[in-house]
């Protein structure tokens, strides 16, 4: 195998060589010249032809493009031109299968030598084990349950039983023998005799304990001490649940995804049918990644120029074309894992013109699908060529499953079970969208709005207004005053803070304040989300003329998840593409501007703002949940830096004056610290870690201390003086069924209905006040979590009027607050740890968002996990610490559990390698997208809507 460095330098001359041949992309053509033209100028040794090879055909020629580009940018880290050079190098699909079926081997074949009986020692167990592994439920908690182990010498020759003990030391089990076997006092058995030592389970919890038995013999060895010990080992595996845990649990064994192959190149497209009222007929540029190809044909080191030079508007245009270029070309890379072979579809019954799909992680976007997206299926039977591919438009998304409008010609040829191929592709949609914001940004001279300076023209006299609201909080009230009479203009007027601390109502405020200012203003209101935007018009809606309120909402959502307050405000329509005059919009505002990148965020302003008069007003926080990108690459040049971030750290106009006493310039920007949302103990730990302990509590007294006297608080105070931060450890499973990659753990589920079951019996009651669906939150990061615990809402009688209860990923609940807030963390085994980082899913390692998740409530938080696998992390570590030292604790004590490293290093102590026990885990998908809306009037509310890593219910798009 040529070594990195040589194969990329083949690769280089490769493409030097065809000079301008370099945007061809034709395969056979490609082969041919690399065949018959470069291999007779270059001398190569056959490994070095077959690594060109794979780089230079195998891939589509822009991830080539990247690949050099990746190394040419001699900068870059190592790892991630090593990452790089993984997708690239070989197709991604083999590597990964081949990394996955030698680690896999290496672990079974590791583990069956372990639970081999051997030497002639039998070991069997009451209950039975299968397969090495004793698995057993206990339906009651505390009650006493005992495995047997018999050991029995069916040798020929007598064997020592020298030792044996339980890898797992967790205290909800003895060991009980009656020789009390040990190193020092062996127990000699002869062929035929039998010993048995017992396991003497008590669990007070529901949930999983495992245990890891190690037994160790050494033959009778004649001189004595030279016979090599051995061992045997079984896994036991406790279950505490009750009935709801077997009705949550696995509807089939988890199967991951099949190996994948290679997309057919030769074929034939046959176009779908698209769902009505989708098209809005706007005219927008392609913005191909070819782009790249030409730009690499001029001359690579422009492009490293083009990421390394600062920020400006000289250099706006093409810094962001190519950093959406290299996020696009790895959400490509990225969407083709989820191809699925050999699949059947259904016919709709309620439409016989549609056929269902059932695509496993859909709800997750893992594969990111949404109405009006278009996907290919082929026949798994055809060997034509060219193929022929049938366009597939998706008309809707249910859970696990979508419903495909396609050409006559397949409908009349579809039988039940006939088999098909399925290819996912992305939507360039908002991609395209952004590329032409980052245009129009230059086009019409946005760099006094996107880089500003002082222009001295704001200081003028702050008009006196009336709040009905505000008037308590000062900063707020002059944030308010400062955006009515535009002292920042052309500069974006910035506010930000923290969580709870009414950034949006302050944007509500000022709106409402515009609004009433002057009969000639236009206002637009923008959110990342579909739910930020919901909140905002849903705020608005109390403060304006409601007919002259407009939510512009995506063909593309289902009207379904729009709010029933908004429903008759929804409509559907374009801006920028409508011909809405720039300037028409007197203000702009982006509420939660620290989600979005930036060539996001100014589709909302590029084109409609105008530079000199518009005033733009940006509100969200840096430290809550930030853009969520695929590329590392683009992530290390800065894409992932929202547009308010990027002011708040670059540009001097929003930083804190450098004499330390005057604090921010409020002609430009405020932050806002008091916090009205939650109680003290529940902002405590977000306080210190986030915001150096700036915040500062106004929440109404009353309001945040309602569940300080709860009787279900682990601290039992009987007054106000009650901590309401409850964490409840658990030791869980986190479980995944059929070929869903999502995660889901029943004991956390079980949990969270005790708690819920408590709320319900005490509410109204002893001071408590009562409480509606619509007070409760709970929050989970992966979506069949959320699934179980809305199927259990429908299961539990008891919580009938409760089944409406908010049920969502952090990103759903960003903006949202709630009186009672239940987290459930899910994940309880670090083999997955790592793949939550590289996915961005779960809470772990991701500080933003158990930032957002531990804010939302506002008197009582209850936060369900595994104590073990969450204090690996420091963020988690110190919060569960908090709770331990202020009696929040309660639940599975992790004291009484070693974590799975401890069982690796005791299988070290013990000589024998631990290396992975566990299976390699299955690759999975998140990825941004963008969005946007409709047209005009007086006040508009534009969502842009990200497709967010565990978000289902709001899955849909604003089109511009
Ligand atoms: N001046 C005020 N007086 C009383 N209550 C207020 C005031 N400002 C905001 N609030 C209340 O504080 C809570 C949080 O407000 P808001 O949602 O606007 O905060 P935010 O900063 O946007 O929060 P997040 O960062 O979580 O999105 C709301 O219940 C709101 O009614």
């Amino acid at each position: 195998m040529p070594s990195l460095k040589t194969t990329y330098e083949v690769g280089l001359d490769f493409l030097e060589f065809l000079g301008q041949r370099i945007s061809k992309t034709d395969r056979n053509e490609l082969r041919d010249i690399y065949n018959f033209e470069f291999k007779r100028f270059v001398t190569v040794t056959q490994s070095h032809l077959l690594s060109v090879w794979h780089i230079c055909f195998t891939r589509f020629i822009h991830v080539r493009v990247c690949f050099i580009l990746s190394l040419y940018l001699k900068s870059l880290e190592k790892n991630i031109v090593c990452h790089l050079f993984m997708i690239v190098c070989f197709p991604s699909q083999w590597h990964i299968s081949l990394k996955k079926k030698t680690h896999c081997h290496v672990c079974l074949s590791f583990r069956a030598e372990l639970i081999k009986d051997k030497g002639g020692v039998e070991i069997t167990s009451d209950p039975k084990a299968t397969k090495g592994k004793v698995t057993f439920i206990i339906k009651e908690q505390g009650k006493l349950f005992v495995v047997k182990f018999h050991i029995v010498n069916h040798g020929e020759s007598c064997v020592y039983f020298t030792y044996y003990t339980a890898l797992h030391k967790m205290r909800c089990f003895t060991l009980v023998d009656e020789r009390r076997v040990n190193r020092v006092s062996p127990l000699l058995l002869c062929p035929g005799e039998s010993y048995v030592v017992e396991v003497h389970y008590k669990v007070h919890h529901h949930g999983h304990f495992p245990a890891t038995m190690y037994f160790e013999f050494c033959p009778e060895a004649d001189p004595p001490g030279t016979a090599k010990p051995f061992c045997i080992v079984r896994e036991l595996e406790a279950v505490v649940q009750s009935g709801l845990a077997e009705t949550l649990g696995p509807e089939s064994p988890y199967n991951p995804k099949q190996n994948r192959r290679l997309r057919p190149e030769n074929r034939i497209l046959e176009e779908g049918v698209p769902p009505e009222r989708l098209d809005l007929s706007i005219y927008l540029s392609i913005y191909l990644s070819i782009y790249l190809s030409v730009c690499l044909s001029l001359r690579l080191y422009v492009l490293r120029q083009v990421l390394d030079t600062q920020l400006c508007m000289k250099n706006y245009k093409e810094r962001f074309h190519l950093l959406l270029h290299l996020e696009e070309i790895q959400m490509e890379v990225d969407i083709k894992k989820y191809d699925l072979y050999g699949k059947t579809m259904t016919l709709d019954k309620s439409n016989k013109k549609l056929l269902i799909l059932k695509v496993p992680g859909v709800a997750e976007n893992r594969p990111s699908v949404l109405r009006g997206d278009k996907l290919n299926v082929c026949l798994s039977e055809d060997r034509n060529q060219p193929i022929t591919v049938y366009e597939g438009y998706v008309h809707s998304v249910e859970l696990e499953r979508v419903k495909l409008g396609f050409s006559k010609t397949l409908l009349q040829k579809f039988v039940k079970n006939m088999k098909f191929n399925v290819e996912f592709n992305i939507n360039r949609f908002p991609i395209r969208l952004q590329h032409r914001a980052v245009e129009l940004a230059c086009q019409h001279r946005l760099g006094d709005v996107l880089f500003p300076s002082d222009k001295g023209t704001g200081h003028t006299a702050l008009p006196h207004l009336r709040f009905a609201y505000l008037e308590n909080n000062p900063e707020q009230k002059a944030a308010v005053q400062h955006i009515l009479s535009g002292t920042s203009k052309p500069a974006p007027y910035l506010i930000f803070g923290p969580p709870g601390t009414g950034k949006t109502v302050t944007v509500v405020e000022a709106i409402k304040q515009v609004n009433k200012s002057k009969a000639t203003t236009h206002i637009l209101a923008c959110a990342p989300s579909n739910s930020a935007c919901d909140l905002l018009c849903e705020r608005l809606l109390g403060y304006v003329d409601a007919h002259r309120l407009y939510r512009l909402c995506a063909p593309s959502r289902d009207p379904c998840t729009v709010p029933q307050k908004l429903l008759v405000r929804h409509i559907h329509g374009v801006l920028v593409s409508g011909g809405i005059a720039k300037g028409h919009f007197t203000h702009i505002f982006i509420d939660e501007a620290g989600q979005a990148v930036e060539p996001e965020c100014i589709i909302g302003i590029a084109g409609l703002l105008d530079p000199v008069k518009g005033q733009l007003v940006l509100a969200g926080d840096p430290q809550q949940l930030g853009p969520i990108l695929r590329s590392p690459l683009a992530q290390l040049h800065g894409l992932g830096q929202s547009l308010l971030e990027r002011l708040m750290t670059q540009n001097a106009l929003y930083q804190k004056s450098q004499d330390g006493h005057s604090g921010y310039e409020t002609r430009f920007v405020t932050k806002l610290l008091r916090n009205y949302r939650s109680h003290p103990a529940i902002l405590k730990i977000p306080n210190e870690l986030f915001y150096e302990n700036e915040l500062q509590v106004f929440a109404n007294q009353m309001e945040r201390e309602a569940f300080c006297c709860w009787e279900h608080l682990p601290k039992k105070v009987p007054d106000h003086w009650g901590f309401p931060v409850v964490f409840h450890g658990v030791m869980g499973k986190d479980d995944r069924e059929a070929n869903s990659p999502s995660f889901f753990n029943v004991t956390e589920i079980e949990v969270i209905v005790s708690y819920l079951n408590k709320l319900m019996q005490t509410q109204g009651k002893k001071g408590l006040p009562k409480l509606s669906a619509n007070d409760i939150g709970i929050i989970t990061p992966y979506r069949k979590q959320v699934e179980k615990i809305r199927k259990a809402l429908n299961t539990v009688a008891e919580l009938n009027k409760w089944k409406d209860i908010k049920v969502g990923s952090v990103e759903e609940f960003q903006g949202q607050e709630r009186k009672v807030i239940v987290v459930s963390t899910v994940r309880s085994s670090v083999n997955y740890v790592k793949m939550d980082q590289d996915f961005n899913i779960g809470f772990l390692s991701n500080e933003k968002r158990f930032n957002v998740a531990m804010t939302r409530a506002k008197a009582l938080l209850v936060v369900v996990g595994n104590p073990v696998i969450l204090r690996k992390d420091p963020t988690w570590q110190r919060f569960i610490r908090y709770c331990e030292l202020e009696q929040g604790y309660t639940g599975f004590d992790y004291k009484d559990a070693e974590g799975e490293e401890d069982v690796v290093s005791r299988l070290a102590s013990l000589k024998i390698s631990s290396d992975g026990m566990q299976p390699y885990i299955t690759l999975s998908d998140q990825k941004c997208n963008y969005i946007m809306c409709s047209y005009d009037s007086f006040c508009v509310c534009v969502s842009r809507y990200r497709r967010e890593p565990t978000t289902a219910a709001c899955a849909s798009r604003v089109e511009i």
